[in-house]
């Protein structure tokens, strides 16, 4: 069973796939505890927030309710929804939580192309097919450590920054966990603060890397 939070459709928002319309699944769950994370309401599954699956749909802002649902209830949500986006993005949380091959397979088979998001803290089993973002998650107070069968998997990394030591931590973790030739480096400003941004900018042009800016905050959408 998979824990859903969401299940909407936008425009991506982050890294190599921004401005692609897509659907979104947000799963419940995650112990990684970054301290800026953005989706705080996906971090507990608590057993009084369960509701069932048509509740989620009319769901209006951040809230920690989730409904329990297999893959084929998930692609039968989707499918109800007449959304026009044939992108998949499953989300959270950290959905690698969740053993997400049968979801993706299925949606693969259905017509969707998936992408998952994930802090590579976790076993990634998805379907080779998936578009694999790690957004690599250092020395958080969950104590999870990134894992390198994670970077070596991943086609995109999108890494959070603030400081210059966020920077420096990502080139000790590309030294210590290679990824495969030609995976894009994305560097995402924490929260929009301007001197993150300045530093992402920055940094991107001199290594020639890629800017992601979480334009769904810019435009105030989902
Ligand atoms: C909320 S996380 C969920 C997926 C997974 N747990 C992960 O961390 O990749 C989705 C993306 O948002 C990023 N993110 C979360 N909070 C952010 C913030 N305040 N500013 C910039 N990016 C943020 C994460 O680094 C990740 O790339
Ligand atoms: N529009 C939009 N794009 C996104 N890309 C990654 C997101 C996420 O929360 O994982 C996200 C999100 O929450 N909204
Ligand atoms: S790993 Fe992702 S969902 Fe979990 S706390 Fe960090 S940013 Fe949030
Ligand atoms: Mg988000």
């Amino acid at each position: 069973m998979l824990a859903v939070n969401e299940l909407f459709e936008t425009i991506q928002g982050e890294g190599v796939f921004t401005g692609v319309a897509a659907i979104f699944l947000r799963l419940q769950g995650c112990p990684v505890g970054c301290p800026w994370c953005d989706t705080q309401h996906t971090w507990d599954k608590n057993n009084q927030a369960q509701v069932k699956p048509e509740q989620l749909i009319m769901k209006t802002g951040d809230s920690p309710s989730w409904a329990g649902m297999s893959e084929q209830a998930v692609l039968e949500l989707i499918e109800q929804q007449g959304f026009t986006a044939k992108h998949v993005v499953i989300t959270g949380g950290e959905p690698c939580m969740y053993d997400l091959n049968a979801l993706t397979e299925l949606l693969h088979e259905t017509g969707y192309q998936t992408q998952i998001e994930t802090s590579g803290t976790f076993e990634i089993k998805t379907s080779a097919q998936t578009w694999v973002t790690v957004s690599p998650k250092l020395d958080m107070p969950g104590g999870y450590e990134v894992r390198a069968d994670a970077m070596a998997r991943a086609n995109e990394i999108k890494h959070p920054i603030a400081m210059q030591k966020h920077i420096d931590a990502l080139d000790a973790l590309l030294e210590r966990c290679p990824v495969a030739a030609g995976t894009t480096i994305c560097l995402q400003p924490i929260s929009q603060r301007p001197r993150a941004t300045e530093l992402a900018i920055e940094t991107c042009r001199k290594r020639n890397w890629r800017l992601s800016v979480q334009l769904h905050k810019y435009l105030a959408i989902e």
